[in-house]
């Protein structure tokens, strides 16, 4: 058996290095698995063949998720495996943001070719007194992988910090300094911050989240980060924002033409998660999940289904994506039952509207009797997609 894996963007050869053997890097149009970063899914049909794809990286509002589930398409994504990376340069943006820095280089450059640069920087300079941002109020929206280490790093530069994440994940609130300040109301941060960083994911809900309301809560020459993406802020509430001065700043690693037109925005080229180290711990990351799950079924770190995990030890194993209704596994197991197979192992897990149940069977399966069992399992109404895995260690 040969997967076909296509990629999309860069992906470091660390992650693509380990498609060996039994694997094949874009060379088909009909892929087993789609591996990309910010490629977007959009606009793009998704082939009968595709089984899974793995977004090395965090947010996946680039993957149609709704159709990948209907299609039996499990998505993956790398929590946390980018995070270091965004904290290192919303710190750095902060601190030079403070410091007018980015302003100050512009300024610098202006001076090429002139006579006394040194004395026209000493006579200049004062255009660009900053703050320290020591004793500062930090707002972080969003308490995940990354809002996480951007507070605990920010208390460390002496700054007040508060946070507020009405869904914080038991996981990452361990790992939250006591010193977070959590708040419970939006409200209660937007008014007291001096400085905020958002880092929620991009969905229907949070569309246009930082809006009119949001903006007129927000203390006066406030410096608003936005390193998660550009649609999380209503761009017509931002620029009248920035107009009257409620944003001093605006920073943003998502440009857009419009934002060129406005003054005191400071425009990164999502460079986010751009290091040599993250870039590797996406493409590791999102390359082990797709291949255990096209080699074994199971799954871990998908966002539209559960994590399954089940050894597989029997010859052969059925794996089914299906609906979260009633009776489904009472008909796998009457079906398997009739053709006298033995069920030797099973899981299911739902999440959602969705479920997934993995069947492993004492029988070794022919290629007639396997095809006769998956063409079964598809016509069961809320089965979505039905695989068998062959257990290399019984060939
Ligand atoms: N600029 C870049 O290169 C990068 C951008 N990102 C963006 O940052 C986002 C966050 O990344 P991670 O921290 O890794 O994700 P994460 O999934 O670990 O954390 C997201 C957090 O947002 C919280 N949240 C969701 N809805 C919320 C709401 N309405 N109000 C407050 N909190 C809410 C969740 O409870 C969760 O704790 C990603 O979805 C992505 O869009 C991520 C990595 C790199
Ligand atoms: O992980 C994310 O959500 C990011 O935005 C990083 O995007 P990239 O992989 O650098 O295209």
């Amino acid at each position: 058996m040969t997967y076909q894996i296509q990629t999309y963007n860069k992906i470091a050869e660390a992650g693509t290095s380990l498609f060996r053997d039994s694997y094949e890097l874009n060379t088909a149009e009909e892929p087993d698995g789609i591996l990309l970063r910010s490629h977007s899914l959009h606009d793009q049909s998704l082939p009968p063949s595709l089984q899974a794809i793995a977004r090395a990286g965090a947010g996946t509002n680039n993957i149609p998720l709704h159709a990948c589930s209907e299609k039996g398409i499990v998505v993956f994504n790398t929590p946390g495996a980018n995070a270091n990376a965004v904290k290192e340069l919303v710190l750095s943006c902060l601190i030079a943001s403070a410091r007018n820095l980015f302003s100050a280089i512009r300024w610098t450059h202006t001076l090429e070719g002139t006579t006394n640069v040194a004395s026209q920087v000493e006579a200049n300079k004062k255009a660009f007194i900053g703050n320290e941002i020591r004793g500062k109020k930090l707002g972080v929206i969003g308490l995940g992988n990354i809002g996480s280490i951007v507070a605990n790093d920010a208390l460390a530069l002496d700054m007040d910090v508060v946070a507020y994440d009405p869904f914080v994940s038991v996981d990452v609130a361990w790992t939250i300094s006591r010193n977070v300040q959590r708040v419970h109301q939006l409200e209660e941060l937007l008014s007291t911050c001096d400085y905020i960083t958002i880092h929620v994911p991009l969905s229907q809900k949070t569309t246009g989240f930082i809006d009119k309301k949001a903006f007129r809560s927000m203390k006066k020459g406030m410096q608003f980060i936005n390193f998660a993406r550009g649609e999380l802020v209503d761009e017509q509430a931002l620029t009248h924002a920035l107009e009257d001065g409620t944003v001093g700043k605006y920073i943003t690693d998502f440009p857009n033409d419009h934002l060129f037109n406005l003054e005191n925005v400071v425009a990164i080229p999502h460079l986010g998660a751009s290091t040599t180290e993250s870039e590797e711990n996406c493409a590791i990351m999102a390359a082990q999940q797709l291949k255990v799950f096209l080699e074994t079924g199971n799954i871990r770190n998908s966002v539209n289904l559960p994590n399954v995990s089940l050894p597989l030890i029997s010859p052969g194993r059925l794996t089914i994506m299906h609906q979260n209704i009633p009776n489904m596994v009472g008909q796998f197991s009457t079906l398997l039952a009739e053709r006298e197979f033995n069920i030797a192992d099973m899981l299911n897990r739902s999440r959602g509207d969705w479920a997934y149940t993995l069947i492993d069977i004492d029988n070794k399966l022919t290629s007639d009797q396997a095809e006769d069992i998956l063409n079964r399992l598809q016509t069961i109404k809320g089965v979505v997609r039905a695989r068998h895995l062959v257990n290399g260690w019984h060939e």
